[in-house]
């Protein structure tokens, strides 16, 4: 029902018949398993996401940059057995090249460093947000795509570079109106597990993989996590004494275990004096049991948590001051973090923090008479000219299909064109929150 109102133009109300064509087969509408579409109800609350994302990056001196979601498969064959390795989506290419979905934004960052070289002035802030990608088995039902937003500091072996990266995370959560009730920040250093192998002679080479077993603790049963570590070739000895130091709570509890000369506890204490100034002390935590997933960490690592534990971890991060050389490249300091697009909005959802986000547009631009649909399109140039959004209506429609229109966008003004009032160079305006109505020259029309 094409609804044609007074006047010619339009297309005649029967349709040609069609030629006979056979039945098609209705393919499969929903996306890949383990993807999502983002109609625009799910479009506007990602785009909102992703504006605090850009905003605060803008807030920190960041610049955006991008690499393809295609990568070398190289680029994330590390031998730590991280989850993250065991999941890559990786495929041979027509070319026989192997190729891979990124899972992560990190080794395509460190990728082009080594690319731009000496060109590049340090520090480097650079933050993008990317879709990473997984191929689980979908036994589990999880998705296999999601969007991370990375923040990462090149060429600052300084620990102000870590507390700025939290400071920024803060800032996000405020905005949104998380607090430090709601979230905080589990922090540690992979240099506390370093200084308790080193006691025990374990070889730095198995330094990666006692990592992301310990990731684990919380996941798997510890006598798994026990037997996983000695078959690394790590004592009895060793693992009660690892054990027994991840489960320390306190800095001044670890110094007194690991003593006051290393690196670790330094660089602890100096990102808890960083936080008092910065004034994120309240969200952060020291938890020697952080380790993070990730093999190639190296100093302090953190991770976002909400207080109630129901929730996965929100972000995570830390230093990783020797991934450019695994790809050949001259290390650089680095650090950084990845914040996915899902679990926050779960906690959003926890929290009945969600906006309220609704198409919005400035006019609904109507020509009463097809006849004047060029002149519609005028008046809606003129709008557009000025910065206002306009929704033009292209066909011939009944004003009651207008209103409703007009309704569903949210339209704030109805500019209707009819031929009375084109007579005297005049259009009829709507407000259509308070009902007003007036005719207006087109262009006295602001
Ligand atoms: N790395 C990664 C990629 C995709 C998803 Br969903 N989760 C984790």
């Amino acid at each position: 029902d094409n609804g044609g109102r007074s006047g010619g133009g339009g297309r005649s109300g029967a349709l040609s018949p069609s030629p006979v064509v056979e039945e098609v087969q209705r393919i499969d509408v929903n996306p890949p398993k383990g993807t999502r579409d983002f109609p625009p109800e799910d479009m506007r609350l990602r785009t909102w996401l992703f504006n605090h994302f850009r905003e605060v990056s803008r807030l920190f001196g960041f610049e955006e940059v991008d690499y393809p979601v295609l990568e070398s498969e190289v680029l994330f064959i590390r031998k730590a057995g991280e989850e993250i390795r065991d999941q890559l989506y990786c495929f041979e290419d027509r070319g026989n090249r192997r190729v891979a979905l990124r899972p992560e934004l990190t080794p395509s960052l460190a990728r082009l460093v080594i690319q731009k070289g000496k060109s590049l002035s340090l520090p480097l802030k650079w933050f993008a947000i990317g879709q990473c990608w997984r191929y689980e088995r979908m036994t589990r039902g999880r998705r296999r795509e999601h969007y991370q937003w990375n923040m990462d500091i090149l060429g600052l072996p300084e620990v102000t570079a870590e507390a700025e990266l939290i400071s920024s995370i803060v800032t996000f959560f405020k905005r949104i109106g998380i607090t430090e009730s709601d979230v905080g920040f589990k922090v540690s250093s992979r240099k506390v597990l370093q200084e308790v192998l080193r006691c025990y002679s374990v070889p730095e080479n198995l330094f990666g993989k006692v990592c992301i077993i310990i990731d684990k603790i919380e996941k798997i049963p510890i006598d798994e996590i026990k037997r996983e570590l000695n078959a690394t070739g790590l004592s009895e000895e060793a693992i009660e004494e690892l054990l027994q130091v991840l489960s320390i709570k306190s800095l001044t509890k670890l110094e007194e275990i690991l003593g006051g000369a290393g690196e670790a506890v330094a660089e602890l204490k100096e990102l808890f004096s960083l936080a008092e100034k910065f004034g994120y002390s309240e969200w952060i935590q020291f938890d020697a049991s952080v380790v993070r997933g990730l093999a190639y960490y190296t100093g302090i690592v953190f991770e976002g948590f909400d207080r109630q534990g129901k929730l996965r971890a929100i972000c995570g991060g830390g230093r990783y001051d020797r991934l450019l050389s695994t790809f050949g490249g001259d290390d650089v300091p680095a650090c950084g973090f990845g914040f996915g697009d899902a679990v926050i909005v779960e906690l959003l959802k926890e929290k009945g923090l969600l906006p309220e986000l609704n198409l919005e547009v400035d006019n609904i631009v109507c020509a009463l008479d097809y006849d004047l649909q060029g002149v519609a399109a005028e008046v809606a140039t003129k709008l557009r000219e000025k910065g206002q959004s306009v929704d033009l209506v292209l066909e011939s429609k009944p004003l009651k299909w207008v209103f409703k229109r007009a309704a569903r966008t949210n339209a704030q003004r109805l500019v209707l064109v009819g031929n009375t009032e084109w007579q005297k160079g005049m259009v009829g305006v709507k407000i259509l929150s308070s009902g007003e109505q007036y005719e207006i020259k087109l262009d006295e029309l602001e």
